[in-house]
């Protein structure tokens, strides 16, 4: 197997981004993006390449001072189960603790895939008012999903709501 590489994404991989999400955006697993919401966040995101061929992708949102979010992970279907979804979350991960971070949340199907990861699933209420309140004033639709806000709850239906300690 040739190696696979997890590197910070650049704006070239936007497009191949995005067509890692489509299939999961069409099976209803994945929320769509916008092509300007993903060149926005792209220092957010990693990419795992092989060859010089993007297999992977994952992104790290920062929510609080503690506390971040691991989104967008999708490996491609041919190279499933090699490792690179593990890569990309330890990947994550560091990038996570060079911020200060020491929680990471996940909303997610694949609930054993990151529990083998550290992660436990949470129930709703897992920071102070405060910053509740504070997060509230975000227009990020992800964080509005992990406050559970009414408006989302079509996209997390069926999701498990999950966290680590880093
Ligand atoms: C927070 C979010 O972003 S939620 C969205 C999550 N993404 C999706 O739902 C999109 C669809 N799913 C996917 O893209 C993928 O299934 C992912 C990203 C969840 C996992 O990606 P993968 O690259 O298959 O993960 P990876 O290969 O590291 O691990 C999966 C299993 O493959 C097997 N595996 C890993 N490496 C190897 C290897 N070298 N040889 C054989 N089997 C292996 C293991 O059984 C591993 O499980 P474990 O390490 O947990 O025991």
């Amino acid at each position: 197997m040739s190696a696979v590489t997890v590197r910070p994404a650049r704006t070239s991989d936007v497009r191949g981004i995005l067509a890692l999400l489509q299939p999961w955006v069409e099976r209803r697993i994945l929320l769509g993006k916008d092509v300007v919401t993903v060149y926005e966040a792209v220092q957010e995101f990693v990419v795992a390449e092989v060859d010089g061929i993007l297999v992977g992708c994952g992104a790290l949102h920062v929510m609080w001072e503690d506390l971040g979010e691991i989104r967008t992970l999708i490996v491609a279907d041919a190279w499933l189960h090699h490792g690179v979804g593990g890569a990309i979350v330890d990947r994550l991960q560091l990038n996570a603790r060079e911020l200060g971070l020491s929680r990471l949340f996940c909303l997610t199907f694949e609930v054993d895939f990151f529990t083998r990861r550290g992660f436990a699933p949470i129930g709703e209420h897992i920071v102070d008012p405060d910053v509740y309140s504070q997060l509230l004033r975000s227009p990020d639709e992800g964080v509005a999903e992990f406050l559970d806000l009414a408006h989302v709850k079509p996209n997390t239906l069926g999701n498990t709501r999950m966290l680590k300690e880093l």
